[in-house]
């Protein structure tokens, strides 16, 4: 059994202030008790294509070194939502994970880009100014595996299936749903996800900034193996709480064996 944090926190234009409030955030969930503690996606630069190339770091730049030295400070194992990260020139939806030492243990860059166009909703072309990643990711920890991916890649119930086959009996979701899919799909998708691969499905979102550039739905919550919501937050700025029991996981896996019973041969 551990604790996990989920910070949905109020980013900003200026990466100095959203690092301070990454900062109190991930301090507090620690101090409260969180072993594991995670941030939104894109928690350091506005969600928007005009503002991922310019504010795009490399894997040794500021915002990575900032999240190591908080993992180790605080003695937490850190999933440290998404920031934008610049690589050979081409620009990446990134999540970084530490152990408590601050080494970096996983390296996740969203798979599949948000490029929807809604009619009378919203249109994102993330492709306009991202590149995909090719990986699927699962850290390890001294509690257990845990899946990391991120927003749209909870869309694509594949990957969820891969990290749960691969051992993760916790998968982390940094997200920043909108007002358009977030009322219509949020909760489904992540109960769903929970459901079908008997995990914890933990998603994170920033907190909806009614003045920025793109208004999150908020709602970061956590999602039990039974498919039921441990905790749910609404669209204000909070840290979610839940306790991660492992043994109600193996007992709901034992009693309805979902994952046993797939029949690969069939499908
Ligand atoms: O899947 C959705 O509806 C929202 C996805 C999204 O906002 C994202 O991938 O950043």
């Amino acid at each position: 059994m551990f604790k996990i944090g989920l910070c949905q926190m109020m980013g900003s234009k200026d990466k100095e202030e959203s690092r301070a409030k990454a900062r109190a955030m991930v301090s507090e969930a620690a101090k409260n008790g969180a072993q594991v503690v995670a941030l939104p996606e894109m928690w350091n630069c506005p969600y928007a294509n005009e503002y991922f190339r310019p504010y795009a770091e490399p894997e040794d730049g500021p915002s990575v070194e900032f999240l190591s030295n908080l993992a180790r400070e605080l003695d937490i194992y850190l999933i440290g939502g998404s920031i934008s990260e610049l690589s050979d020139n081409k620009v990446y939806n990134t999540s970084y994970s530490f152990d408590r030492s601050g080494n970096l243990i996983g390296k996740h860059r969203k798979v599949h880009l948000f490029d929807i166009a809604v009619k009378n909703g919203i249109r994102f072309m993330e492709s306009e100014t991202l590149s995909p990643g090719d990986k699927s990711t699962v850290i390890d920890t001294e509690y257990c595996k845990i899946g990391v991916a991120i927003c749209y890649d909870v869309r694509f119930p594949e990957l969820s299936r891969k990290m749960a086959l691969e051992g993760a009996k916790l998968i982390v979701l940094p997200a920043a749903f909108n007002m358009t899919t977030g009322p219509a799909h949020w909760d489904l998708t992540m109960r769903a996800r929970a459901l079908d691969n008997q995990v914890y499905f933990a998603a994170v979102s920033p907190a909806r900034d009614m003045k920025g550039v793109y208004r999150a739905y908020g709602s970061s919550c956590i999602a039990t193996p039974w498919g039921e919501f441990l905790a749910k937050a609404d669209e204000k700025e909070t840290i979610v709480y839940g306790d991660i029991d492992l043994d109600y996981e193996d007992s709901i896996r034992q009693q309805l064996p979902l994952l046993k019973h797939r029949r690969e041969e069939v499908y």
